[in-house]
């Protein structure tokens, strides 16, 4: 997969050389290139923002540095297999709300290109010009507003670039994690099996695996219930087997 991430500090990405996102790299499964929005500038002083029209309190990022920009990283013509046009996501608090849904989705995708707004946001007409020929996604991480779109970036990235084969050891552990099956995971215990007078639930040390995927499809649906009613509600009924209605 290829990821453009386009930024006016480009040094929030330096954490992307880390851990499973270094390693993907390494691995040639992600190429990731960053750029400095300000490469896309000619006046002296570099400028990307401006006053918003219709007045109003802060500053609006200019289009034409976002255009160059865009231009430049988005080929105009369509590749002949038409998928390497690529996906342009914006983080924003106007944005489709991520899920993991959404993060399966994009592990799809062979081009993600990132546009990180800062001020009070990016001229509108940048995402209207881009959506005549790329697909364009606005998307939240959720109800709060951040100074940018540089933590949010990083938050998808790592959502999405842990669901690429090959990315994760042992793809066992995407199989039931948090929001595989739309329940929250079970609580999780390793030794020792007494902490503090604390004892791991005899069930996990007994063995028997049929009575373990028992409690904790159990302990999931209970935490789903109580933590997040929303998710249990969204359930497609198939998930919830008889017994669990029954339980
Ligand atoms: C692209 O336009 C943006 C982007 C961002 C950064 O993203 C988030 O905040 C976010 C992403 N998921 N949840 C929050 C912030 C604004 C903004 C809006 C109003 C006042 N101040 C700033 C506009």
């Amino acid at each position: 997969m290829r990821v453009d991430i386009v930024s006016i500090f480009p040094e929030y990405f330096a954490p992307l050389d880390l851990s499973l996102i270094g390693r993907a790299r390494e691995q040639g499964l992600l190429r990731l290139a960053v750029h400095d929005l300000r490469s896309w500038t000619h006046d002296v002083h570099r400028t990307v923002d401006d006053t918003p029209y219709g007045g109003g309190p802060g500053m609006v990022m200019r289009p034409e540095p976002w255009g160059a920009a865009l231009d430049a990283l988005a080929p105009d013509e369509l590749a002949p297999d038409g998928l390497t046009l690529p996906r342009l996501l914006v983080p924003s608090p106007a944005g489709a709300p991520f899920t993991q849904a959404m993060a399966h989705e994009l592990a799809t995708e062979s081009h993600l290109l990132f546009a990180c707004g800062r001020y009070e946001g990016i001229d509108q007409r940048v995402l209207d010009h881009a959506a005549t020929r790329l697909r364009v996604t606005e998307v939240s991480l959720g109800d709060y507003v951040l100074f940018g779109g540089e933590v949010a970036v990083l938050v998808i990235l790592e959502a999405v670039t842990r669901l690429l084969p090959g990315v994760l050891g042992n793809a066992g552990s995407l199989d039931d994690e948090s929001h595989a099956h739309g329940l929250l995971e079970a609580p999780m215990y390793t030794k020792p099996a007494s902490w503090r007078g604390h004892e791991v639930p005899e069930v996990l040390r007994s063995g028997d695996h049929g009575r373990i995927a028992r409690w904790r499809r159990d302990e999931a649906l209970a935490r789903t219930a109580t933590r997040r009613p929303d998710m249990l509600a969204a359930l497609p009924p198939e998930i919830l087997d008889k017994r669990d209605v029954a339980a």
